[in-house]
């Protein structure tokens, strides 16, 4: 008995020094020597290695890429505030990158728990101060962010085969669904600055286009031609890796103006959930740089290029390289090898060759999950090679407005599905040409008077018809008797041609018949 409590005394006598030690550590810390101090610090943490069966993994905000923020750092962050923010009693909130998003994530040194197929795991955000006497480059570096995973051995091969590629694939996924999409346009190369903000290749804002598929005006079965299309692209990693193609479609959509194009590339990137892309080509030196552009983009976005066959003189080159070799363009393309050599690339522009390999050469395979768009008001100018099957994938005619696609913007503007001058519209946009945007104008209520009145909208669409109407009827009028006129004037010409040449052969026989006399 004495000798238990001999030993209970001890043991006592143990914890209380202990305590009394845990208790004083931090004013002690500050007279201990620094060298001593870290001496111990390595020895704690020895001992709790020996005798702790829990493992502990840390991920640093800026991994070895220390001029970028580590991606598994940024998803671990997002996983956790999505995960397990709720089981955080400490959280904060700040706003998003975009100040418009609400966004939750868990307070500094606040435990959170997290459980994966019965395993038990710890996480704890934490702050490592970077030492004051090293002058630091990077930016807000005065406090490197980390996070520590804590897990008990036995689940070592659970953790790093599967719960933390679930970690990455949930945050990134998470990261994804809040980001706020963003339209891009590229700077002119001579203001490039990778080091300030702003100055990039690409510049962005927040895109906030507000178009979608139900309120564009199109035919309804093109429309969903369309947008099953887009899902199929959006599903098929898998497929495209299957057949050994990168991830991407091109797409060309094309006519007149105020049809819809610019709005349709709108409704497809809110549609996919992808980022816009808008290069503007004349801003491209040559095609060195139109590479540069093509990497520093992401995937899931929509690389645009309006106008096509006004922003480069892509053309005239090719139609007289073809011209001079007597080929077709269809031909040519088939000799792909040829190309560099017709066009002589001299490094100062923009060539077409360049253009074929941005969209589907090899640089264009990186990244994946990308969507080409060209946008022209004339097809035909364009080179066969250029929009070709397999370059971009789908043709897409943006047509004037008929009655089909009126029907989408009567419900749009004035939210009437049914009218009795329906019947005349439909008549009237059978027989004239008019775009959407001019139609949609007409139906834009801006007026008081008009505010809430669809009669005197549609009314007012009719009368603007009926204008379009004999306007077109006496533009074609005046085409046709200038027409008519040219071919008068050609029939004379020619006539006046051919009666000069009978004269001149007269003249040449008489000539010779006076010679042969004379003779
Ligand atoms: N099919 C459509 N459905 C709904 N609105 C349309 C449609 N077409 C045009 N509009 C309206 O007309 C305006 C002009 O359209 P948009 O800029 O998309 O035409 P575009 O085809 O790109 O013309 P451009 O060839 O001149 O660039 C848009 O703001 C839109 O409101
Ligand atoms: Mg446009």
């Amino acid at each position: 008995m004495a000798v238990a409590g001999m030993v209970l005394d001890k043991w006592g006598a143990v914890w209380s020094g202990l305590a009394s030690l845990v208790f004083l550590w931090p004013m002690l810390q500050n007279h201990i020597p620094t060298g001593l101090r870290q001496w111990l610090t390595i020895l704690a943490d020895k001992l709790t290695t020996l005798f702790s069966p829990y493992l502990q993994i840390t991920i640093s905000e800026y991994g070895d890429h220390r001029f970028r923020r580590s991606d598994f750092f940024l998803a671990v962050e997002a996983y956790l505030s999505h995960a397990c923010a709720r089981r955080a009693r400490r959280l904060k909130a700040d706003l998003g990158r975009d100040a418009k998003n609400l966004q939750v994530s868990v307070d500094d040194h606040q435990e959170v728990t997290d459980d994966f197929r019965d395993a038990m795991l710890w996480w704890y955000p934490s702050n490592k101060p970077t030492r004051a006497s090293v002058i630091s480059f990077y930016p807000a570096d005065d406090e490197r962010r980390l996070y520590r995973l804590v897990f008990h051995r036995r689940h070592r091969d659970l953790v790093l085969d599967e719960y933390l590629p679930h970690v990455l694939a949930e945050g990134r996924a998470v990261t994804v669904r809040n980001r706020q999409r963003r339209l891009f346009t590229n700077n002119a190369s001579n203001n490039w600055n990778p080091y300030r903000s702003g100055n990039g290749i690409w510049s962005h804002v927040p895109f906030e286009h507000p178009a979608n598929f139900d309120t564009l005006a199109m035919d309804p079965d093109k429309k969903a031609a369309i947008t099953d299309d887009l899902m199929a692209f959006k599903e098929s990693k898998d497929y495209y890796v299957s057949v050994g193609k990168a991830w991407k479609r091109g797409y060309l959509l094309y006519g007149p103006p105020g049809t819809g194009k610019s709005t349709m590339i709108a409704a497809m990137a809110n549609f996919l959930d992808y980022d816009v892309y808008d290069l503007e080509l004349t801003a491209v030196k040559n095609n060195t740089e139109l590479r540069k552009l093509y990497i520093e983009t992401t995937g899931k976005s929509i690389i645009v290029i309006e106008d096509i066959d006004c922003s480069v003189d892509l053309t005239s080159k090719r139609k007289k390289a073809s011209g001079d070799k007597k080929a077709s363009s269809e031909g040519e393309d088939d000799n792909k090898p040829k190309l560099p050599t017709e066009e002589k690339d001299d490094g100062t522009k923009v060539t077409l060759s360049g253009l074929l390999n941005f969209i589907d050469g090899l640089w264009s395979a990186c990244g994946g999950e990308r969507i080409i768009i060209f946008t022209t008001n004339h097809k035909e100018k364009l080179d066969p090679a250029l929009i070709r099957r397999g370059r971009m994938d789908v043709h897409i005619e943006m047509s004037y407005c008929r009655f089909e696609a009126f029907k989408v913007l009567a419900k749009n503007y004035l939210g009437v599905e049914k009218h009795e001058l329906f019947g005349e519209i439909r008549q009237l946009l059978e027989e004239t040409d008019v775009s959407p945007a001019d139609v949609a104008e007409n139906l834009m209520p801006m007026s008081k008077k008009k505010k809430k009145d669809p009669d005197a909208c549609l009314a007012g669409l009719i009368e603007a018809l009926n204008k379009a109407k004999e306007e077109a009827a006496a533009k074609a009028k005046e085409e046709a008797e200038a027409a008519a006129k040219a071919k008068e004037e050609e029939a004379e010409a020619k006539q006046k041609e051919a009666a000069e040449a009978k004269a001149k052969e007269a003249a040449d026989a008489k000539e010779e018949d006076e010679g042969k006399a004379n003779g």
